[in-house]
């Protein structure tokens, strides 16, 4: 294992009395590739990358290297990881430039030796590579969907994190800005990250991930690399949805999505 793996081993995780995810365990999550977390609308995707950030109670064993995330303090995790949740927030009075600094500030170490002007460098940059550099001084709660996930997305890669959990990354953003931004995220990984991303769009999560973690009603369904974990077995029993799935010579994959099973 090494020490950009993310491990889950024997979890279960909910809300109260509700248990979502019972006595799950999955193969190492590696760093330096892209993992798309996939499944049905309620399957626990979700639940499951809050357990991984600490924001749901758990139990079993969550690591990344040689980091207990489940008995991390907030600050050790939030050294090692960055969460880019599905719903943003609604009211928040700061300018996007603002919010991208803010979370810049509550990063590691090594921004101790940073002035105002390098955090502000660093926050244009990131969004400077989004293409939404011209919404620097909007207040972030006048943006649009899209634009509120853009600079969300933001806040989580300007502290340049080993773990990036994403969910939903690109669910309201245009084709350009989704191809923008799974550029962006793979560039992330080929870096060395840990990229876990929830993706509804099976077409785009064989494109851009390395593997795929199929979910279905809390547990692990199926995972592997795109051409294993997609076929029409899954789709039957995971969608409920008689497709077909085939791969070209040159190992893309087409999803065909029949009908209802
Ligand atoms: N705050 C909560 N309190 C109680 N139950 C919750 C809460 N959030 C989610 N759940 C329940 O947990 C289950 C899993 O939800 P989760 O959001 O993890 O699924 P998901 O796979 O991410 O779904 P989607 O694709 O629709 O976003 C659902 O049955 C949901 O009703």
């Amino acid at each position: 294992m090494s020490a950009s793996d993310l491990t889950i081993r024997s979890l279960s995780a909910g809300y109260g009395a509700r248990k979502v995810l019972r006595d799950l365990s999955m193969p190492p999550i590696p760093g330096g590739k892209i993992t798309a977390l996939v499944g049905p609308n309620g399957a626990g995707k979700t639940t499951l990358l809050r357990a991984v950030a600490g924001l749901v109670p758990a139990s079993g064993d969550i690591r990344f290297g040689a980091l207990d995330m489940l008995t991390a303090s907030a600050s050790e995790r939030s050294r090692a990881m960055a969460f880019m949740p599905q719903f943003l927030p609604q009211r928040m009075a700061l300018s996007v430039l603002e919010s991208v600094i803010s979370a810049l500030r509550a990063s590691p170490p090594q921004i101790e030796r940073m002035d105002a002007a390098a955090f502000r460098d660093v926050a244009l940059e990131t969004l400077s590579g989004l293409g939404i550099v011209d919404l620097a001084l909007q207040p972030f709660d006048k943006l649009s969907g899209g634009q509120r996930q853009l600079a969300s997305l933001a806040q989580a890669l300007v502290r340049k994190p080993r773990l990036l959990l994403l969910d939903e990354p690109t669910s309201a953003l245009d084709l350009r800005h989704q191809l923008q931004v799974m550029n962006i995220v793979k560039t992330a990984a080929r870096g060395g990250t840990a990229v876990i991303a929830v993706l509804h769009d099976l077409q785009a999560a064989a494109r851009w991930a390395d593997s795929i973690v199929v979910m279905k009603s809390g547990a692990l369904y199926t995972s592997g690399a795109p051409a294993d974990a997609i076929s029409a077995t899954m789709l039957s029993d995971v969608y409920g949805i008689d497709g077909s799935v085939e791969t070209t010579s040159s190992g893309d994959i087409h999803i065909h999505a029949g009908r209802l099973a």
